[in-house]
């Protein structure tokens, strides 16, 4: 792990919070962040205090054994789940300062979601897909992005195909270009390759990474997977609802090591 000012070396619990979340270049943010579900004996405590930045132009993977509570975090971080205590803000704007509709606008204009299903509309071309969101708040796409983002995805020879006529991993595609066509402050995956296979997963993964790096996109990705992981900027690791360790510049073999000692932590408990 590299020393640095936003992201010091050592568990994230130690991160200083309050500074983090003023600095600039920060996507998103979350501070003291607490998911308590149900109550009595059915109680659960999915996020304990989980402070995190994501930094703008950085491909996080966000890793952890099932249940530690990897997609509440992303659906607090994203505006879909409500806190139970503590805060969320992207970029400056404070969640819990919005009105329902607010919210809904600020998802549908700065945060783009790809999720392990691909929720293509099955009548439309692969073209109107990209462009539907955009349609619905009643913009249309700025043409030169529209293309970057067609041809970063690779997409350009097929853009009048259906869904069907698509592969798995050229739908996953499809839903990535849709995600992003908005210019959103980050996007957020959950699983995005959950449903493909390793070739098709790594085309998503590729075209994810080229997001990040090409057009400086900030990208969230909630994944079990070491490889997948492998293609991020740092993966950060969650236990029992809170953060526990992070990796910078990870390697599938580093991340399956941490991975294993959750396994024998799970094991010795
Ligand atoms: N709506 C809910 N009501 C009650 N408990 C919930 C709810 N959603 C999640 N939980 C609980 O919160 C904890 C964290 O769940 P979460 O889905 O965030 O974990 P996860 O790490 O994403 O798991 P997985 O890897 O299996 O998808 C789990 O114990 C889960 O059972």
């Amino acid at each position: 792990m590299s020393a640095d000012p936003v992201y010091p070396a050592g568990p994230v619990d130690r991160f200083a919070p309050h500074a983090l979340h003023t600095a600039p270049g920060i996507a998103a943010a979350t501070t003291d962040l607490t998911k308590v579900y149900g109550s009595g004996d059915t109680r659960v405590v999915a996020l304990d205090r989980v402070s995190i930045a994501f930094r703008e132009g950085e491909f996080t993977a966000i890793m952890g054994p099932s249940g530690c509570g990897k997609s509440t975090l992303m659906h607090c971080a994203a505006g879909l789940d409500t806190p139970s205590s503590g805060s969320v803000r992207i970029g400056t704007t404070e969640l819990s300062t919005l009105g329902d509709r607010q919210l809904t606008r600020l998802r549908r204009d700065r945060i783009g979601f790809v999720f392990q299903a691909f929720n293509l509309l099955p009548t439309l071309t692969a073209l109107e897909n990209i462009t539907l969101p955009s349609a619905i708040a009643g913009r249309r796409p700025e043409g030169q992005w529209l293309d970057r983002v067609v041809s970063t995805v690779g997409l350009a020879g097929r853009l009048d195909h259906r869904p069907a006529q698509l592969s798995g991993g050229q739908q996953q595609r499809v839903a990535v270009a849709r995600a992003l066509v908005s210019r959103p402050a980050i996007v957020f995956g959950d699983e995005p390759t959950g449903n493909l296979d390793s070739r098709a997963g790594a085309e998503v993964l590729g075209f994810l990474r080229d997001s990040v790096r090409e057009l400086g996109q900030t990208v969230v990705m909630v994944t079990h997977d070491p490889v997948a992981a492998g293609y991020a900027d740092r993966v950060v690791f969650l236990s029992d609802g809170r953060l526990v360790d992070e990796m910078v510049h990870p390697t599938p073999d580093r991340v399956l090591d941490v991975m294993r000692t959750f396994d024998t932590r799970s094991r010795t408990s």
